[in-house]
């Protein structure tokens, strides 16, 4: 399937180009950012998943990746958080559910076919970007994202095994646990919340593979609305990181900040100089 450009701006000297594509994963189309440095490259690859409610452009626009990945000369990626026109019951009537809010998860209910967020970033989108030309290393990809996006961002790393590093910003780290997370599992997945252990980060350290170590940083915020209400229950993930006596894993509680662009934009060159490391190791 072809993949069209549809418009690129010069940013710090390298170029943030959007394409669109028709996606097999979702049966539709769909359209990412990708941020490549100036140079000959090949570049390697960052990806950044956005939270609920956002698409393609929020972290491109909001989070202020862009100069630090210049400086370390990495390729940014930027998918949607969904399918989208999927048709697919209750699509559209609530924030945290449907479009804007794929969980990136593979849906097992016939009902979300389209929702197959894992399989579109962990195995089509490489693809996807292979058919850009844009000089990437596919070979060297780190991840992160923030809050739905930073639950991604834990599962896809731990669960495909592909990427070097992960980090993430304010992550849901217990779905199943928290109201978010149980109505995306309840509406998404056949076997509903306990289904849902599959898609679950604290679970998912419990993979054998895990014990080999990990290479994970999180930071969420003291003022952060959605951890006060108990939607992303880091300490979760950290207790049961502790249990299993899993290494590589830093989760930092940053006071005073809160769950928005400006808590991200605070920690974005420390997020892509962690992945600098790895990236380009
Ligand atoms: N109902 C509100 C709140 C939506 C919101 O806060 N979304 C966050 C992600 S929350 C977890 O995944 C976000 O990143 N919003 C975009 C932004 O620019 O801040 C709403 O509909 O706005």
């Amino acid at each position: 399937m072809p993949v069209t450009k549809v418009k690129t701006n010069k940013c710090f000297s390298g170029h943030l180009t959007k394409f669109s594509a028709h996606s097999e994963s979702y049966g539709l189309e769909t359209k990412f950012n990708v941020f490549v440095p100036e140079g000959e490259g090949p570049f390697s690859v960052l990806y950044y998943l956005a939270g609920l409610t956002c698409d393609e452009d929020t972290g491109a626009m909001k989070g202020t990746f862009e100069s630090p990945a210049a400086k370390h000369g990495i390729a940014l990626v930027f998918p949607d958080t969904s399918p989208r026109g999927s048709n697919s019951p209750n699509d559209t009537l609530s924030w945290d559910f449907g479009t804007g809010a794929g969980f990136y998860i593979d849906a097992s209910h016939p009902s979300y076919a389209a929702y197959q967020g894992y399989t579109y970033v962990t195995h089509e989108l490489p693809e996807l970007l292979r058919e850009t030309g844009l000089a990437l290393d596919l070979e060297r990809q780190g991840i992160m994202g923030h809050s739905m996006g930073g639950h991604g961002a834990l599962t896809l790393y731990l669960k495909s095994g592909q990427y070097r590093s992960c980090s993430a910003f304010a992550p849901i780290t217990n779905p199943r646990l928290c109201p978010w997370g149980k109505k995306a599992f309840a509406g998404y997945l056949k076997g509903g919340v306990e289904e849902g252990k599959e898609w679950d980060a604290t679970e998912l350290l419990g993979l054998s593979r895990v014990k080999e170590g990990l290479r994970i940083l999180f930071d969420w915020g003291d003022a952060d609305e959605f951890y006060l209400s108990g939607q992303l229950l880091p300490e979760n993930f950290l207790n049961k990181v502790k249990e299993l006596g899993v290494e590589g894993v830093q989760g930092r509680k940053r006071e005073g900040y809160d769950h928005s662009y400006y808590f991200i934009m605070s920690f974005a060159e420390e997020h892509v100089a962690f992945h600098a490391k790895w990236l380009k190791a």
